[in-house]
């Protein structure tokens, strides 16, 4: 599903009213039918009852309007619905005013700033079964002024049912964070798409439960607004997991080489082999230094090993990438970089890999941190090249500070996969995952217990077995991050995010991947 800036999604508004003639009284219409049938998916699951008493907070441009129509069709399911307009009413008008005037003709009791004291809004909340923020929606910017920020406080306070309409007012929907108060909602339903605040940095914290009503504008006005940023979803990712070839053989689903491990960190490279391997890839090779050979030699009898000569410090020498271009010619799929530590010569083996390796590759970890020196080495290699930085990684990528890459997760990982032509697969909370042409995914599942050592190394396992199955780099990329933390997922319902370790995310990755459609 597409994610939109809120400029974007106030242009495809605009070419689906004046292209496609269906009017901004249609949309609201459709934004209110589809809030109440979220509203009757909460009385389904025992979250609201059938009836009660719902105040809806209305703001005076088409945020509130929505809140109008939907207090109509409120009504008209039994709730008793009790409308509160914040600001001056007189600046109501178009579609909003035209609800604005079904309800009152309706008779449904509207309280406004003039005849009501901004306390007996308490009084309200607490009669409430359910509170709707029609507050504000795409049109907030800044900071809250006037009454908002107290209104907000006040239904924070209440602990009752809050549903946002859009978005939770106080939040940018753009980015994700919030400068002041900002509602808590237990739901949000976003109109068209979900805004990019939505769902990344603070915005699911602030929407809890995200819902999408479409409003019925079509896809050809987001293809002509030219909005190329996706939020990864089950569907996608079913789409990309084919079914296996009845006749299909080991061969058929890629031959991966692993160039992993360091005297002490061989559990990286097991870790991505493994994970490789429980993600559908037919044959996994793993290289590691001489050193660490015996370490991994037969740990996992169904992944082949290899040694490679080290530098009798316990890393990879450089004159081992003539060896791992040999291991390549057999390959489909290159990954390299999991526990390899850094050296000048674990350097110049990187580099003579990355500009050797003509085939799919993926680099992670210190791979990418000697890259770092010198990331124009990323320019040589082809453009279907993934890298997957944490934000630490990324920063020293971009010679910046983890903060910024952090307040600016999106744009980090896109100007960086523009300027170097690479896949950036930007990892934490909702990792990026951008393209050199502008197609960008932000991934949905994952959770806290996943920052444990070796889940990265999981990632790229999944992500090259991916790549070796034939899905394309974009799509390896974006399915490995999806299932990774959907694993991750379960491996928490089962052990807690305080106790889950990176093998409790492979041990998961089978069911995951069944319960996506994977046979
Ligand atoms: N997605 C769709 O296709 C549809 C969306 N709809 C809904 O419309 C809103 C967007 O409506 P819009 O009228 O453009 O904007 P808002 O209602 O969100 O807000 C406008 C008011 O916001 C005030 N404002 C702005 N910043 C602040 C602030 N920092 N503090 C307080 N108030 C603020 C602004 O007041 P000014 O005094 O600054 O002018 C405006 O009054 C969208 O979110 C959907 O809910 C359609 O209904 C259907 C189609
Ligand atoms: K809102």
């Amino acid at each position: 599903m597409r994610a939109c800036l809120s400029e974007q999604m106030r242009c495809a508004d605009e070419v689906s009213i004046k292209e496609f003639s269906i009017s901004g009284i249609v949309l609201m219409e459709n934004a209110a039918l589809g809030i109440v049938k979220e509203i009757e998916k909460e009385i389904e699951g025992g979250r609201l009852p059938k009836e009660g008493e719902a105040s809806l907070i209305c703001g005076t441009g088409n945020n509130g309007g929505d809140g109008f129509a939907a207090a109509r069709h409120l009504a008209s399911k039994g709730w008793r619905a009790v409308v509160f307009i914040c600001g001056d009413e007189k600046k109501i008008t178009g579609d909003a005013l035209a609800n604005l005037n079904i309800i009152k003709k309706l008779g449904i009791p509207i309280l406004s700033m003039e005849d009501s004291n901004i306390e007996a809004l308490d009084i309200m909340f607490g009669r409430s079964h359910m509170i709707i923020d029609a507050m504000l929606g795409t049109g907030f910017k800044g900071r809250l002024k006037g009454n908002y920020e107290t209104i907000v406080d006040k239904i924070n306070k209440q602990r009752k049912y809050v549903l946002s309409i859009d978005s939770p007012t106080g939040l940018n929907c753009d980015t994700g964070f919030a400068e002041g108060s900002c509602i808590k909602a237990n739901k949000t339903v976003a109109l068209g798409l979900p805004k990019i605040g939505l769902v990344i940095n603070d915005g699911p914290y602030y929407c809890g439960e995200l819902a999408v009503c479409g409003l019925s504008i079509p896809e050809q006005a987001y293809d002509r607004v030219g909005i190329s940023r996706y939020l990864t979803d089950r569907d996608y990712v079913s789409g990309c997991i084919k079914p296996r070839k009845a006749h299909g053989y080991k061969g058929t689903y890629g031959r991966i080489l692993i160039a992993a491990g360091s005297k002490g960190m061989e559990g990286a490279g097991l870790l991505a082999a493994k994970a490789a391997l429980r993600s559908g890839a037919g044959i996994v090779e793993l290289a590691v230094p001489l050193c660490s050979f015996d370490a991994v030699r037969g740990v996992i009898p169904v992944v082949i090993t290899r040694g490679l000569t080290d530098d009798g410090e316990g890393c990879l020498a450089s004159k081992s990438s003539g060896e791992i271009m040999l291991a390549l010619r057999n390959a489909s799929v290159f990954l390299m970089g999991p526990g390899l530590r850094t050296s000048s010569q674990v350097k110049e083996a990187v580099f003579d890999a990355a500009i050797s390796c003509n085939k799919p590759a993926i680099f992670d970890a210190d791979a990418l941190n000697v890259i770092s020196e010198e990331p124009a080495i990323l320019l040589q290699r082809p453009e279907s090249t993934i890298i997957t930085p944490h934000p630490a990684e990324m920063a020293r990528l971009m010679g910046i500070s983890t903060g910024e890459v952090q307040g600016n997760r999106l744009e980090a990982a896109e100007s960086f996969a523009k300027k170097y032509r690479v896949i950036v697969v930007l990892k934490g909370y909702r990792t990026i995952i951008a393209s050199p042409w502008g197609e960008t995914r932000i991934n949905p599942t994952g959770n806290p217990g996943m920052g444990t050592a070796g889940s990265g190394d999981v990632l790229g396992g999944i992500i090259a077995s991916f790549l070796a199955q034939g899905m394309s780099p974009m799509e390896a990329a974006s399915c490995g991050a999806y299932i990774h933390g959907a694993a991750g997922d379960r491996a928490a319902e089962k052990y807690g995010q305080w106790g889950m370790v990176a093998s409790d995310i492979i041990k998961y990755i089978p069911h995951t991947i069944m319960d996506i459609g994977g046979k």
